[in-house]
């Protein structure tokens, strides 16, 4: 077959093991969110004094990565606004995306008036206020989710967003404002705390990580109504639903079923193998790696790297301790937190040996092999 009609072939084909891909997508809201039905409803009350002409409850929703917390906000703000529009804004940011105080307030700015403002040369306080006297004339409340708020630390930005949304009253007496902060990693929360203080008076709703029956339950739902029947084995749903488990990322068991998907249709099969997913875990495993290596600082990379390179078995952290500090000095205490820092992060475990002073004793292994590691850090690192 010449290539012009291989290309129209590939094309056109529309056979397809998919039955709707779009459940696969990382903005695809799930129907059913039945395991977050507590910390919805909870995040509910908090918005009902609005309701009575009281001021809402601030929130500040914790849990790890990938536990439902960004989809639960949304869930609700689309009830909110189809119920209640003419009463309560509704906006979510996400500070990855949006990470400086005219940007988010931009956003606020959108969503109240449907445009974006003009982007050149209006003052903050220009924009500010036009969106709290619109509030103000229409009589609404806003209530802003600020997500992933550790993106705002740096430069103090989330202490001046936070103090400009929720002293609003001071200035607009009739606009009531409320936020709901989002962080997936606890140990920061005194950061927060040291950075938004008494401002920010906040109830904490939780974000669980799931269990295995839940993570099981969760994508065997997605299957379902992503693929066709008798697209997946019941061995490989297993398979997945043990290693999304252990990855403790639901994210990633998500994605692995599209990737799984998609291998079986590059085969033109009309099922996945156990070979479609295994090269799926090794492409997802690259993805988290390379974003999580992304996320270190250069002595936390230099750290794996070092461990990595020294190829030792049984290594214990005492071991690595002295082989590191021989050649790059560090105190016990910061190495001790760069080690609980990178196994929080999953990239490596420490299993007690049973020996040592008080038993205490641990062995490192890296999560992740060794080819893995040098194709995401390829030189040296300089600290
Ligand atoms: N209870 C659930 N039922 C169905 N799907 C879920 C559930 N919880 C999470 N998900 C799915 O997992 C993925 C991640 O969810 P979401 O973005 O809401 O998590 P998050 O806690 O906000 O994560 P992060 O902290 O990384 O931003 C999404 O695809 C979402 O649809």
């Amino acid at each position: 077959m010449d290539l012009n009609s291989n290309i129209k072939d590939i094309l056109l084909h529309d056979e397809t093991i998919f039955q709707d891909i779009e459940v696969f997508n990382a903005d695809y809201i799930p129907e059913n969110f039945t395991l977050r039905n507590g910390q919805i409803q909870e995040m509910a009350l908090s918005i009902r004094p609005v309701l009575h002409g009281g001021k809402p409850i601030n929130n500040l929703i914790l849990g790890p990565p990938a536990t439902g917390k960004t989809t639960a906000i949304k869930k609700l703000f689309e009830i909110i606004e189809f119920n209640y529009s003419n009463k309560i804004v509704c906006v979510h940011i996400n500070c990855q995306l949006h990470s400086t105080k005219f940007d988010i307030f931009s956003q606020i700015y959108k969503k109240i008036f449907n445009h974006t403002p003009p982007e050149t040369g209006i003052p903050f306080a220009r924009l500010y206020n036009s969106i709290m006297s619109e509030l103000e004339r229409n009589d609404k409340s806003l209530i802003v989710a600020v997500d992933d708020i550790n993106h705002l630390f740096s430069k103090n930005v989330i202490s001046e967003v936070f103090y400009d949304i929720l002293r609003a009253y001071e200035s607009y007496p009739t606009v009531k404002t409320g936020i709901f902060a989002v962080l997936s990693d606890v140990k920061f929360q005194h950061v927060l705390d040291k950075n938004v203080g008494s401002i920010f008076n906040a109830n904490e709703i939780h974000f669980n990580p799931y269990n295995y029956e839940e993570i099981g339950q969760i994508l065997k739902e997605r299957i379902k109504l992503g693929f066709y029947p008798t697209v997946i084995s019941d061995d490989l749903v297993d398979e997945i639903v043990d290693y999304t488990y252990n990855m403790g990322d639901l994210r990633l068991g998500i994605d692995l079923l599209r990737m799984s998907g998609n291998n079986a249709e590059i085969r033109a099969s009309r099922q996945i193998s156990d070979e479609d997913v295994k090269r799926a875990m090794k492409t997802a495993e690259n993805k988290t790696l390379d974003y999580i290596l992304q996320g270190l600082s250069d002595r936390e990379k230099h750290m794996i790297w070092f461990i990595n390179n020294l190829g030792e078995k049984n290594l214990t952290s005492g071991k690595l301790y002295e082989e590191y500090n021989m050649k790059y000095p560090i105190s016990y205490s910061t190495y001790n937190r760069l080690i609980n820092k990178l196994e929080f992060l999953r990239l490596l475990d420490t299993t007690y040996t049973g020996s040592g002073k008080k038993g205490n004793s641990r062995y490192v292994t890296l999560r992740f092999n060794k080819e893995q590691i040098n194709e995401c850090i390829e030189d040296e690192i300089t600290i």
